[in-house]
């Protein structure tokens, strides 16, 4: 991005002198009272205004010159002024800096003083955006432990919050190792519940005939064993969340007392006739479609209506546009830190595999294969074989044409430095090498969608 400058002089010759010190790669604009000062900073936008305090109708004095700066630095208070004055006249550079000038430079001019002090006012400005659109854009969600820039991902992240605070029963579906189990614990995190118990359970995991006693407990001598009575993992939930994951799998003799369960808040111990109160939030996960298993018989229909008041959908990973990137750097560093293997980086080749790869295990398989790749790279580098990813796809028979071709690997740079770059326009565009009005032609002719998280991209 072209650095921009204003300078407000109203002496000719100063203002000639002026423009000569600054490189070509500066643009500069040039105003001799306030009210061009002011028409130029509105059109032109400059990061730095060099400005001279006595301007007409007072150039003799500073009330004009001090006028101007109280209106820039209401207008557009990211912009560093640097207010020029006489050699005698310390006080109005003492003044115009308590009121938020971020400089001032003496007269007589000197190329190389000038050119120094108006070279770190741009240096300022310039961090002061980039640590506004870094604290804008961020992880892109702020849900602990949950890492995600995609958009998909985004987009279920805010339900999730929406949700979070109140009591319905959640469905989280999704392939497995997408997150189902942390979007669950994080629902209980953010939700009032936060302090009580989250209670899993697997319902795959557990045998049919100790599923029943596993959920709902049992009484002391209602079976064989049955030393003494014992709660059932959804009393154990009282007051907090229950976490019913694998719920496709949960076998149809015990379908119709979970939704008992769901439509009384009571629970039936193995063995007992009296209903115990329970006051849980229920949130349930599977990887099976209930909607074929209800199709086949496999799941209660009613049952299926009762869990999902809410139901998150959560991508696979491969359809999160740049996820994948974004989650492998963030799990090489803390990976990384936790192996005693800091400051690890992705090959080219490793980067382009990481992104083109299908990750059918989703974010579990990458948790698997980065942890390999930790503790196998050679160097600093970690190569697409320490991975042990394929080679991405070569342009072959799969394509229309050429300019098919192109066009794929164009929308895939474009998205890739985007995620790098946390979402900002003016640092994907120095990655792409593209100028800022390049790349925002680019996404709207591939319909990224730029605009959900940061109103700046
Ligand atoms: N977006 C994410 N950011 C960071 N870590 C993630 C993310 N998604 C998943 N993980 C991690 O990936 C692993 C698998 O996640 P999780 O167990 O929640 O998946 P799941 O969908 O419940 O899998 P399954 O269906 O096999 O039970 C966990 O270690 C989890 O912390």
């Amino acid at each position: 991005m072209t650095r921009r400058l204003l300078i407000v002089e109203d002496d000719p010759g100063l203002q000639s002198q002026m423009r000569w010190c600054f490189s070509e790669d500066l643009e500069v604009f040039v105003a001799s009272d306030r009210e061009t000062a002011l028409a130029a900073l509105r059109r032109e936008e400059p990061d730095v205004v060099t400005l001279d305090l006595g301007l007409p109708p007072d150039p003799g004095g500073a009330t004009e010159g001090f006028a101007l700066l109280e209106d820039i630095l209401r207008l557009a208070p990211l912009t560093k002024v640097i207010v020029v004055t006489g050699r005698e006249d310390k006080e109005n550079a003492v003044l115009a800096i308590g009121m938020g000038a971020s400089d001032f430079y003496q007269k007589p001019l000197d190329a190389d003083i000038l050119n120094f002090v108006v070279n770190r006012a741009f240096r300022l400005a310039e961090l002061e955006r980039e640590n506004r659109d870094l604290a804008q854009q961020g992880n892109g969600t702020k849900i602990k432990g949950i890492i995600a820039g995609s958009p998909q991902m985004i987009a279920v992240c805010r339900t999730l919050e929406k949700i979070a605070p109140t009591d319905v029963t959640t469905l989280i579906t999704g392939e497995t190792g997408t997150g189902k189990e942390l979007l669950a614990r994080a629902l209980h995190n953010l939700s009032p519940r936060a302090s009580n118990v989250f209670a899993a359970i697997n319902c795959a995991a557990i045998p049919e005939n100790l599923l029943e006693s596993e959920l709902f407990g049992f009484e002391k001598g209602s079976f064989t064993g049955a030393t003494q009575a014992k709660k059932g993992k959804i009393e154990s939930a009282n007051g907090g969340t229950l976490f019913l994951d694998e719920i496709g799998d949960m076998p149809m003799s015990l379908q119709a007392k979970l939704l008992r369960f769901l439509q009384e808040r009571v629970v039936d111990r193995v063995g007992s006739i009296k209903p115990i109160p329970v006051d849980v939030r229920v949130v349930c996960a599977t990887h099976r479609n209930v909607q074929k298993l209800i199709e086949t018989g496999d799941f209660r229909e009613d049952l299926y209506y009762r869990i999902s008041e809410i139901t998150l959908d959560v991508p696979a990973l491969r359809e999160r546009e740049g996820d994948a990137l974004v989650i492998a750097r963030s799990l090489l560093k803390s990976l990384g830190k936790d192996m005693d293997r800091q400051n690890l980086t992705f090959s080219e080749d490793a980067v382009n595999a990481i992104s083109s790869y299908a990750w059918p295990g989703n974010v579990r398989e990458m948790i698997n294969k980065v942890k390999r790749a930790t503790i196998m790279a050679d160097g600093k580098r970690i190569t697409r074989e320490d991975l042990e990813l394929p080679g991405s796809e070569q342009p072959g028979e799969n394509h229309l044409n050429l300019r098919q071709v192109r066009e794929q690997a164009e929308r895939k740079a474009i998205v890739q430095a985007l995620q790098a770059s946390d979402f900002n326009m003016t640092q994907a565009s120095r990655l792409l090498g593209v100028t800022r009005p390049t790349l925002y032609n680019l996404t709207d002719k591939y319909r990224i969608d730029t605009s959900s998280e940061n109103p700046e991209v």
